[in-house]
C-alpha cells in the first residue's frame, strides 16, 4: 500500500488537513492520538513511564496526567529523549498492525505524526507532506485550542525541527495560512497521489 506521511509543527493544522483527506475516503493513522492510547493501555509502557516520571504521571482512574509529563519533558531535553524512547517504538508497532487491517481497496494511506522527520518514521513512507503556517498563527491557534501560554507552545516548538529543516526532507507542501485554501491544496495532492498509484499499478 502506498504510504503518505504528513507532518507539521504544533498548530500548523495537520490534523485539520487530515480530516479533509478522510472526507475523500483516505484512511488516516493519527500517531499522536495513538501514542496517547498506548500510554494508557500498554502495561509495560505504563510501568516505564511511572518509574521514569513518577507515579503522578497517571491519575487514580488510569488517565494520563499530560500536564505533569509535559511540564517535565518540554523543559528538559534528556527527559524528552527518555519519553520518546519509551513511546515511539510502540507507536511504530501500532502503525504496522493498523496498516494490516486497512481496506486493501483504498488507493493510499496517510500517517499523521508531529515528529515524522525527528523520529525517522518518514523513511517508512513513500512520500511526505509538510503542513506549514506562520508562527504567529500557530501560536494563536494552539493558545486558543489548548488554553496554554505562548511560552508553553514555544517550549514545544523549540523541541521540534524548524520548518526549514523539515522542508529539506518533505516532498509536498500545504500552506495553512489565511491566504490559501486547504481544500483546494488537498484535492490537488489527492489527484497527484491517485495518478502515482495508478502508474505504479500499470508498471507492475
Ligand atoms: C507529553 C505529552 C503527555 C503532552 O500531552 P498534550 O496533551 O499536552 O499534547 P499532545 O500529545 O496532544 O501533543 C500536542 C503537540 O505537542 C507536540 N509534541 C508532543 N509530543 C512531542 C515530543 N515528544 N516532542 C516534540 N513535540 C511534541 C506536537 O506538536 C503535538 O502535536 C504528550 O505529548 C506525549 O505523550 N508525548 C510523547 C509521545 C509523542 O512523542 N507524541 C508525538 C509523536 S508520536
Ligand atoms: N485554516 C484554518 N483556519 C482556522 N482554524 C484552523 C485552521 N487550521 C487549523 N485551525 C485550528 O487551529 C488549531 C490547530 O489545528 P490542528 O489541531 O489541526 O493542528 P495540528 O498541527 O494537528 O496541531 P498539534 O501539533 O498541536 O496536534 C485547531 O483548533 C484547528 O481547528
Amino acid at each position: 500500500m502506498y504510504k503518505v506521511g504528513i507532518t507539521g509543527g504544533i498548530g500548523s493544522g495537520k490534523t485539520t488537513v487530515c480530516k479533509v483527506f478522510e472526507v475523500l475516503g483516505i484512511p488516516v493513522f493519527y500517531a499522536d492520538t495513538e501514542a496517547k492510547n498506548i500510554m494508557i493501555q500498554d502495561a509495560l509502557l505504563i510501568e516505564g513511564i511511572k518509574s521514569t516520571f513518577g507515579k503522578e504521571s497517571y491519575f487514580e482512574d488510569g488517565k494520563l496526567n499530560n500536564k505533569h509529563i509535559a511540564g517535565i519533558v518540554f523543559n528538559n531535553e534528556a527527559q524528552l529523549a527518555k519519553l520518546n524512547a519509551l513511546v515511539h517504538p510502540a507507536v511504530f508497532r501500532a502503525f504496522d498492525v493498523w496498516e494490516e487491517q486497512v481496506n486493501p481497496n483504498v488507493p493510499y494511506t496517510l500517517k499523521e505524526a508531529a515528529l515524522l522527520f525527528e523520529s525517522g518514521s518518514y523513511t517508512m513512507c513513500d512520500t511526505t507532506i509538510l503542513v506549514t503556517a506562520p508562527l504567529d498563527i500557530k501560536l494563536k491557534r494552539v493558545m486558543q485550542r489548548d488554553q496554554v501560554t505562548a511560552d508553553q507552545v514555544t517550549a514545544r516548538i523549540d523541541k521540534q525541527l524548524s520548518d526549514d529543516e523539515k522542508a529539506k526532507l518533505a516532498n509536498h507542501f500545504i500552506r495553512n495560512d489565511e491566504e490559501h485554501s486547504i481544500i483546494e491544496q488537498v484535492l490537488a495532492l489527492h489527484q497527484q497521489f491517485l495518478e502515482i498509484v495508478t502508474d505504479l499499478q500499470i508498471s507492475k
